[in-house]
């Protein structure tokens, strides 16, 4: 049985510049719960205290959207992000308060040590803890499988691999399920968070069920950073004629799909070539949006700026880079004179 989790409202938010509110929250949320979604995640896109002019200032607190989405749900469970050092466990604890009963706690792939606090409280206090390694993509699948038994040693009952670039193809998915599914106790479940900067972020997914995951991320019409995730109501389908059951009915999701997210969408979650070279620069996703404003001010091309963040291996938490790296393209294609000395 697979678990299918909803990301449209944390995920999503990246692609809204974190602007939606409570009521509509409430809306996609009420029609995830009627089509029996397992866990729906409702926080700023980077996580629960994410609303920073770093990561970009939400419209709403992440605990008025959690109250709103717990508040509508007969079924599904509420999950909350958390970052550590982007988000505190006072943050947590809160949002378990107002509802949220999955704590899902996110580091950089190599990073999984500095989740042993969150992860550990979450699981005492009756939340159910899932570890989500970032950028997955950038290390080996032995290396990850190390990181993901950390997370496990802390308390984690899930740990998830994250495709935070939408760089990977069903072979690497499938490898790197497989690589946490033989190191992991057998009691651990493996998850999967595809995006589809290249394409393949349903393809992704079902490879990573073929290979032994039973959580799987997906956000209605796809709504997410970069070209989005894996779209939940065809991943739904999609799971259900490969034989991998999911407790979903799928006309009720495809309905929230269409009458409900569609018109809540600021633009179309499609591969264009920003978001093409995020999956083949192996860039976060939630750097598109970065990335094209810094672009547009320093007069560069953002699939440039996206290269070269590739090229230095930016990843989350660097968000400023984004501007270091187009202001130094601005430069090397219009030099100073030599001998200039700057004066008038
Ligand atoms: C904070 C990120 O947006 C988490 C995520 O969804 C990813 O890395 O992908
Ligand atoms: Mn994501």
């Amino acid at each position: 049985m697979i678990r299918l989790v909803d990301s449209s409202l944390r995920d999503g938010m990246h692609s809204v510049r974190h602007s939606f509110s409570p009521e509509q929250v409430a809306l996609v949320a009420a029609g995830l719960d009627r089509a029996g979604v397992d866990a729906i995640e409702v926080s700023h896109g980077d996580g629960v205290g994410g609303s920073s002019i770093q990561y970009g200032k939400a419209a709403f607190s992440d605990e008025a959207l959690i109250e709103a989405a717990a508040s509508v749900v007969q079924r599904a469970q509420i999950a909350a992000l958390l970052l550590p050092g982007i988000g505190t466990l006072t943050r947590l604890q809160a949002a378990q308060r107002l509802g949220a009963s999955v704590a899902r706690v996110a580091t950089h792939c190599t990073e999984a040590d500095i989740a042993e606090q969150h992860i550990g409280w979450a699981a005492e206090h009756g939340m159910r803890a899932i570890g989500f390694l970032m950028m997955s993509h950038m290390i080996e699948p032995a290396e990850l499988a190390v990181q993901a038994r950390l997370m496990e040693s802390y308390g984690a009952s899930v740990v998830y691999i994250v495709d935070s670039a939408g760089a990977m193809v069903p072979r690497t998915a499938a490898e790197r399920v497989r690589a946490l599914r033989d190191g992991l106790d057998g009691a651990t479940e493996v998850g999967f968070h595809a995006h589809n900067n290249l394409g393949c972020g349903v393809g992704n997914a079902l490879a990573a069920a073929d290979a032994g995951a039973t959580w799987l991320d997906g956000s209605l019409r796809g709504l997410g950073a970069g070209a989005g995730n894996a779209q939940l109501e065809v991943l739904a389908a999609a799971l259900e004629r490969s034989g991998h059951a999911t407790g979903v009915e799928l006309f009720p999701l495809m309905d929230v799909a269409e009458d409900v997210v569609a018109s809540l969408m600021e633009r179309p979650q499609i591969i264009d070539r920003t978001a093409l070279s995020l999956g083949y620069a192996g860039v976060y996703s939630s750097f598109l949006l970065h990335a094209e404003r810094a672009a547009a001010k320093f007069g560069v091309e953002p699939r440039a700026v996206l290269m070269e963040l590739g090229r230095r291996r930016i990843v989350g938490g660097q968000e400023d880079m984004i501007i270091d790296a187009a202001a130094q393209l601005a430069a090397d294609s219009h030099p100073a004179p030599t001998g200039s000395s700057g004066s008038a």
